[in-house]
């Protein structure tokens, strides 16, 4: 008995039956993937297997399964998972065959060592990078992402930010103006901000914005369409081979991408077809706006033709990268990863903080009186570095930003020269006795850390659930520098948020713009806690499904 395979040619009606696998052989080959399978999940848990001395679930030690349940089946509930498993086996935990977890800031500075600690990204991490597989974001090896990060460094630096931060005082005040023209029309808050992140990203990025702000309502933005792109990735860490389908439709192979040229018109009509009118223009965007704009900045540098202002394309084609690392296809990868983590990390963090100050009028008024008080009363917002000074202000970015979370989920190291040894205390479930602690994860094996955990720890954060600035100061209002260590929204050493300095622009500048200009005349519109609690995570945190966003009104 044989199973029956099809060829296709290009025409479906031609399609021709062929027997070709024994049926035998399919058995033979299930029966020893089986057996492979268990010997290696018995590896996993023999006392040989060099995390074997780490706490954890078993069924977790053995294999990935309980991964798969939680992120794939539940989708991106591991993270709830690994909460509970820190309440019962401690601050160390193993949650997979070969990656640990840890719920301690203290071991912050080990697992995300500076530069010179050479720190891998794991491979099952960033299996299911996608579109952004080529991006410094989703590059295991150390050494290849310092190379690839250096010369995209210099574009975030923070004088390049300062130099360039009239861009985003034009943007912030675009953003208050048409939400201030939209009187009595409830909108969505999240998507105000994320055309505002977008069109800061662009323009700082890019050279150009994206106009999302200058359009007629707040639809197309790339919200949405960016989320739709995230959704399949959990299953793309266990099946990466379904990734090259996405790879394929997302045009970063360069045959996709003659076949595009060839085809373009074709294919753009009848991707247009299928999908919403915001994904079809994302998908435009980086498979054709984005790779033009690549070309042309290629075009330009290679006929001297010098350009007034330096995009990070520009820059990254002028830096000393090696020719093959400033392919069409890998600027496109990188771009696109810019576009993910730069947009909706910041209208998500500034949803968060909207939201509590619109339910706390006495911390809004406390805000108001302060950023008004370093108006100089032209009419123009106080610089950055300006607004940078006003404590309270400061403390409502950075208790945002720690309920926003950032990456929500975990995001691992492995170290790959050195081994890491943990020391430290906790006091096991039921018990008044704290217990020391001392684990060695051994090199070569994943450890991370999770914000949505972390971000809790009573210890560090007391009442860690409520919006409470004031802990980010002391008594002389002075930043407590020292909680900062347990601030993981941009990760922390060598693998850390490289646009952070661009996102704290954003957020000072907009959010001292909305609370002069908009604050005053904005109420919230069927919003609850709910809508911007964590429930599970897609990278970025999620609240509920049945969530329907921050939403506001202007009266
Ligand atoms: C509130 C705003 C932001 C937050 C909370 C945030 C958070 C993060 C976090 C947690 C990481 C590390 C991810 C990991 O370890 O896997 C990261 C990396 C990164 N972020 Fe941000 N980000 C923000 C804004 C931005 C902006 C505005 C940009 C650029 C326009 C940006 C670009 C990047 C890039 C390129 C990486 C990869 C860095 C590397 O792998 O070396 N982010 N971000």
């Amino acid at each position: 008995m044989a199973l029956r395979a099809y060829v296709w040619d290009l025409s479906p009606s031609r399609g021709i039956a062929i027997d070709v696998v024994p049926k035998s052989l399919i058995f033979t080959i299930l029966a020893a993937w089986i057996i492979y399978q268990f010997t290696k999940a018995a590896w996993n848990v023999s006392p040989l297997h060099p995390l074997n001395h780490i706490p954890g679930p078993k069924l977790a030690a053995a294999t990935y399964l309980p991964e798969f349940y939680y992120d794939v089946v539940k989708f991106g509930r591991y993270t709830n998972r690994i909460k509970q498993m820190h309440e019962q086996y401690g601050p160390i935990v193993r949650i997979s065959p070969n990656e640990v977890h840890c719920n301690d800031a203290r071991f912050v500075d080990e697992i995300y060592a500076l530069g010179s600690r050479k720190r891998n990204k794991p491979l099952h991490q960033v299996r299911g990078a996608g579109t952004v597989a080529h991006a410094i974001f989703a590059t295991v090896d150390h050494d290849t992402h310092r190379m690839r990060r250096t010369a995209l460094a210099k574009f975030f630096a923070r004088s390049q930010v300062q130099r360039l931060e009239s861009k985003v005082h034009k943007l912030v005040q675009q953003l208050c103006d048409k939400i201030l023209t939209r009187k009595g029309t409830p909108f969505d808050v999240t998507a105000a901000y994320s055309c505002f992140s977008t069109d800061v990203m662009t323009d700082y990025c890019f050279g150009e914005s994206y106009g999302f702000l200058t359009q007629e309502s707040w639809e197309p933005n790339f919200r949405k369409p960016l989320y739709a792109l995230l959704r399949p990735v959990f299953l793309f860490r266990f099946f990466p081979f379904l990734m090259y389908l996405s790879v394929a439709l997302s045009g970063y192979v360069p045959s996709f991408e003659e076949v595009y040229q060839k085809h373009g018109e074709l294919m753009r009509r009848s991707i247009t077809k299928r999908v919403s009118n915001d994904m079809a223009l994302l998908i435009k965007t980086l498979t054709v706006d984005v790779p033009n704009q690549i070309q042309k900045t290629k075009t330009d540098i290679d006929t001297g033709i010098v350009r007034k202002e330096t995009t990070v394309f520009g820059s990254l084609l002028e830096s000393e990268l090696p020719r093959n690392e400033k392919t069409v296809a890998r600027l496109t990868s990188e771009a696109t990863a810019l576009l993910s983590a730069g947009t909706e990390t910041v209208s998500w963090t500034m949803s968060v903080i909207t939201y509590h100050l619109l339910t706390k009028p006495q911390m809004l008024e406390r805000l108001t009186n302060e950023v008004g008080q370093a108006h100089d009363g032209s009419g123009q917002l106080p610089s950055w570095s300006t607004l940078e000074k006003l404590p309270f202000l400061g403390a409502v970015i950075f208790e945002g930003l720690r309920l926003s979370y950032g990456v929500a989920s975990r995001t691992a190291r492995v170290a790959t020269e050195e081994d890491l040894v943990y020391r430290g205390h906790w006091t096991p479930r039921g018990s008044q006795t704290s217990v020391s602690v001392e684990h060695i994860i051994p090199r070569g094996f994943a450890v991370g850390m999770s914000s949505a955990i972390t971000h809790h720890n009573e210890e560090a954060f007391p009442d860690s659930h409520s919006f409470v600035p004031e802990r980010w100061l002391d008594e002389k209002m002075q930043r407590r520098r020292e909680l900062e260590r347990s601030l993981l929204s941009f990760s922390k050493g060598s693998r850390a948020c490289i646009g952070m300095n661009l996102a704290f622009c954003e957020l000072y500048l907009s959010l001292a713009a909305m609370t002069i200009r908009v604050y005053p005349h904005m109420r919230l519109y069927h919003t609850t806690e709910a809508d911007i609690k964590y429930d599970h995570d897609m990278f970025n945190p999620m609240p509920k499904a049945s969530s329907e966003g921050v939403r506001a009104i202007v009266i």
